[in-house]
């Protein structure tokens, strides 16, 4: 019984109910008890950060703050300071003490999101506050003691990046303790005309509109591979419903059907080495959705996506303070995405 309300407690947020996802829900609800550190593992997009919310949710600590940091949004010194506080006058701009985000977390949970991306010297002070749970606020000498639930994410491969010497192996076993991986939306395509079904349903909701889907369009999103996951499942169905001609969304409203379908044109086997041409073939599922009548597909036979141009991406930067993994996110890429396209365009990355 308990565990049924637990469940029904996560599924609010987490929609599906594929194998695969019942089985981290499973897992989940069990981590959920201990104070140990939990690793989130998968891509960009799958919901590591719905999973770290709902294991707080579901702790004892679910009453204490749930704090997130994005760890590669911010330069070495400032997530320092961000993370650990500092102190009145500590260097330039700290014009008043300000408590850190682990003070904030004292008793609750700390979700150190995309933690493979952080400086080597960054790693060592973050080590030893996951070790003690003590620092010191950035110009201070007066160590603070918290009890802190970390619960960490990355994309990263990060046994390679121990090998390479990229990543601490201390920290590494530290944060490696229960490691949960968050399935790629392709590895459970019978959860997307649920979440499908949702996303329109939020649409519906704050457009003041009753748009569905046709059954040929649950078919188009049953065949597209999705690389950037659920976010980009979410943006697509969003782009869909704006544009649809009529009130029930067809085949054709998608942008797989109108040559600008960006994320399955970058992602064919992954971003492409060959720096040949401006235009890459879009994901074959994606571009030519199969029809269940026999017929041809509708739309153009050779659909070709384009990269985004030079001007798109850098106000994207710019508008995002020249953080990739933000600027990924609001051109719907991930973050593999967008260092493709930085390199393809000859796009220098500015250091704010
Ligand atoms: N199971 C789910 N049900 C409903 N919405 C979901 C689910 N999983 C993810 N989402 C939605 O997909 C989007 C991306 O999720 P989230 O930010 O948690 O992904 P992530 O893996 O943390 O991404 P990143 O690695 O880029 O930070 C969010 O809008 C989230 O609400």
């Amino acid at each position: 019984m308990g565990c049924q309300m637990e469940r029904k407690k996560i599924s609010k947020e987490m929609l599906g109910d594929s194998q695969a996802l019942r089985k981290l829900r499973e897992h989940l609800v069990k981590v959920a008890k201990a104070k140990t550190t939990v690793l989130l593992r998968g891509e960009s997009g799958t919901g590591k950060e719905l999973v770290a919310k709902a294991i707080h949710e579901l702790s004892p600590r679910a009453k204490q703050p749930f704090i997130k940091v994005n760890c590669a949004a911010l330069t070495e010194t400032l997530l320092e300071s961000d993370l650990f506080g500092h102190e009145k006058g500590a260097f330039t701009d700290a014009s008043s003490l300000r408590k850190g985000r682990f003070e904030a977390a004292d008793k609750g949970t700390l979700f150190l999101d995309e933690i493979g991306e952080i400086s080597g010297s960054f790693q060592a002070k973050l080590l030893r506050v996951l070790q003690e749970q003590e620092f010191e606020r950035v110009g201070s000498n007066h160590t603070i003691k918290v009890d802190v639930r970390v619960i960490a994410a990355t994309n990263r491969d990060l046994e390679t990046a121990v090998q390479r010497k990229e990543f601490r192996q201390d920290l590494y076993y530290r944060i490696n303790v229960v490691t949960l991986r968050v399935p790629a939306l392709r590895e459970r395509r019978g959860d997307i005309p649920l979440l499908a079904a949702q996303f329109l349903k939020n649409f519906n909701t704050e457009n003041d509109h009753t748009l569905t889907f046709a059954p040929e369009a649950i078919e188009v999103l049953m065949n597209c591979e999705f690389p950037g996951n659920i976010r980009e499942l979410e943006n697509c169905v969003q782009r869909t419903a704006v544009l649809a001609t009529g009130p029930s969304i067809l085949r054709t409203d998608f942008a797989c059907y109108a040559d600008q379908c960006l994320a399955a044109a970058l992602w064919k086997n992954g971003p492409p080495t060959s720096e040949k041409s401006t235009t890459i073939e879009p994901s074959a599922a994606c571009a030519a959705p199969p029809v269940g009548d026999g017929q041809a597909p509708i739309g153009p036979a050779t659909t070709r996506g384009r990269v985004p141009d030079a001007d798109t991406v850098i106000a994207a930067m710019e508008k995002c303070g020249w953080v990739q993994a933000k600027a990924a996110r609001l051109l719907g890429l991930t973050p593999r995405q967008i260092g493709y396209v930085l390199r393809k365009r000859g796009i220098e990355i500015k250091r704010l």
